[in-house]
């Protein structure tokens, strides 16, 4: 039966700060970095294993993977890093306090734009110190100005399709390190959740996730390592 592991990356310099992230290049904390050795000792201590790991381009999901890697003795095995499992891109929210925004524009409306489907932040000017369009590893991409979750998802898919589901049908067990609303954007998919529902879908950092799939790829289960 083909197995799929989802981890989100450990708490990261902004998670800390409480600071809208997306696709800005922050570092684990020492704590995300335990949260992901953690995670590893955990998978390890479980008797998973893996064959294939994907990852995204993004310092803080690396990490996580390869802490997590060391703590199985499996740091040798295949990473394919790629842009389209990057965190959803916050927009002009990128680098903003939250709870400084709550108070300047209302809880509501915060929470439209971290937790709605469709409602993308406000798009990132042009002349942001977080603008990324000129930084080498998106080179001949067209780097989002903002995305909503509905956006993530439509990046996330064909790369799902492209490369992680044949890898599952060929038998592969596959490890995929990644952000809260990409993951998000994976979950919805697999597990058949609605857009209204998928709005109250958090991932805490550094828990692994389990899926036990069918030879579709449909979701029979899906769990917390830590809880079985
Ligand atoms: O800031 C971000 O990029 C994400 C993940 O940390 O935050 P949120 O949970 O608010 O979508």
């Amino acid at each position: 039966m083909p197995k799929l592991v989802l981890i989100r990356h450990g708490q990261s310099a902004w998670n800390l700060e409480n600071r809208f992230t997306g696709w800005w290049d922050v570092d684990l904390t020492e704590l995300g970095a335990r949260e992901a050795k953690e995670a590893g000792e955990l998978m390890a201590a479980k008797g998973l294993d893996f064959d294939l790991c994907f990852t995204s381009v993004q310092t803080r999901a690396i990490k996580t993977l390869h802490l997590g890697l060391e703590a199985m003795g499996r740091l040798w095995l295949p990473v394919e890093k790629h842009w389209r499992l990057n965190e959803r891109h916050y927009g002009g929210l990128t680098g903003l306090n939250k709870q400084e925004m709550r108070e300047k524009v209302g809880e509501e409306q915060v929470h439209i734009w971290r937790r709605s489907f469709d409602i993308a932040p406000p798009a990132m000017e042009p002349d942001s110190p977080f603008d990324l369009a000129n930084d080498r590893r998106y080179a001949g991409i067209d780097v989002p100005q903002t995305e909503s979750l509905k956006d993530t998802i439509a990046r996330v898919l064909p790369y799902w399709e492209e490369r992680i589901a044949p890898a599952l049908k060929a038998g592969e067990r596959v490890l995929i390190s990644a952000h809260g609303n990409s993951l998000r954007a994976l979950v919805k998919h697999l597990s058949n959740i609605s857009d209204d529902e998928i709005t109250g879908l958090e991932i805490p950092t550094g828990q692994p996730i389990v899926y036990e799939l069918d030879e579709g790829l449909n979701a029979k289960e899906r769990y917390y390592l830590k809880d079985r």
